[in-house]
């Protein structure tokens, strides 16, 4: 009998929820720092590690935004975006669509095109010697205002052809989707794929927002839908994608316990959910390790890992016909690795 974990990690997938800043493995922030000539208030790659033991989303943020302050030139956005890239060709993900947080930079004096530069040169690189194709989705930082997000937009304009999407992410209790309604509605003006993180900490009232107000074209987890019968029966209805990312819900206690996360219940319920690492230096694990948390704890089958595979490239922005020849690609592994 095939091993589910044994099956997904060698499956081909596609990580659509990844925060490029949450992929900045400590290692390589002392590197950074250390060349930058930039002081990190922590002695050792240990004693970082041993920071990232957090009670919410916003002990999280905190480290988070204090992580990022030693990227400051194109080099240093390279660096860290290939890692990330060599690390998740380990996992055998094939497409990956991540967001950068531009605001995170450029309040600090980075110039936004120094960011975008340096993310792309390495997305180009992983396209062509990874074999990784890609989109990026640029993030609004939801706990600053609407005229902050518009002057990060106007930056951005400069490099649309290189941006596919836009979502929103930071704190979310307080700052409900329909405080960037107008900015969204631009974006799609401009032809963008628009995504929000909802339902995460915030209530299942902020997932309904966030798609009748923001009209996003897919969900950044939308755990707390669950809460409501008649919204779960909407999101499956309408096979809108979730992107879930069990690691950081337990890192983030979003759920206290592996045993309770809700995505047996989700894949039951019909929902389109996809797997996710979302920040997998800070919350212990890449793609294959959240598959590996779940079924330790839900002891998952080859179906839901075959059905996860899946749902990765159905949710993602990549065209239909691609789409379909991951699918047959996925149906033909597991037929070579069952028979
Ligand atoms: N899980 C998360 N939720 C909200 N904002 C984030 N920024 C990075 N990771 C995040
Ligand atoms: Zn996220």
């Amino acid at each position: 009998m095939i091993d589910a974990y044994e099956l997904f990690a060698k499956l081909p997938k596609a990580e659509l929820h990844l925060h490029i800043e949450g992929s900045f493995e400590p290692e390589l922030m002392f590197e950074i720092a250390r060349r930058n000539e930039i002081d990190i208030p922590f002695a050792t790659v240990e004693e970082l590690r041993k920071a990232y033991d957090f009670s919410n989303l916003q002990d999280f943020l905190d480290i988070y935004y204090q992580g990022m302050n030693v990227l400051q030139t194109e080099q240093d956005y390279y660096d860290l975006t290939w890692a990330y890239l060599e690390r998740v060709n380990e996992d055998n993900v094939r497409h990956v669509e991540i967001f950068f947080d531009p605001q995170g930079h450029t309040e600090r004096g980075v110039p936004f095109e120094t960011v975008i530069t340096g993310i792309r040169a390495a997305l180009e690189d992983g396209k062509s010697q990874l074999g990784i194709s890609y989109k990026l989705i640029m993030s609004f930082l939801r706990h600053l205002s609407e005229e902050d997000a518009f002057d990060c937009l106007e930056q951005a304009k400069p490099f649309l052809k290189w941006i596919d999407g836009i979502g929103l992410d930071s704190s979310e209790k307080g700052n409900p989707p329909e405080k960037f309604a107008r900015v969204y509605e631009d974006c799609r003006g401009l032809g963008l794929k628009l995504v929000a993180h909802a339902g995460e900490e915030g209530p299942a009232d902020y997932v309904w927002s966030a798609l009748n107000i923001l009209k996003v074209d897919r969900l950044d987890h939308g755990n707390r839908s669950l809460d409501d019968p008649e919204l779960v029966v909407h999101l499956a209805d309408r096979q809108m994608a979730l992107t879930v990312c069990p690691l950081s819900n337990l890192k983030l206690c979003v759920v206290q316990d592996m045993k309770n996360h809700p995505m047996r219940v989700m894949l039951e319920k019909g929902l389109l959910v996809t797997l996710n690492s979302d920040d997998p230096s800070y919350f212990g694990g890449y793609v294959n390790d959240n598959f590996k948390a779940l079924h330790d704890a839900l002891d998952m089958c080859v179906e839901e890992a075959v059905a996860l595979a899946k749902n990765s490239f159905t949710g993602s922005f990549l065209e239909a016909s691609d789409i379909r020849g991951w699918h047959d690609l996925i149906d033909a592994q597991v037929a070579e690795m069952a028979g």
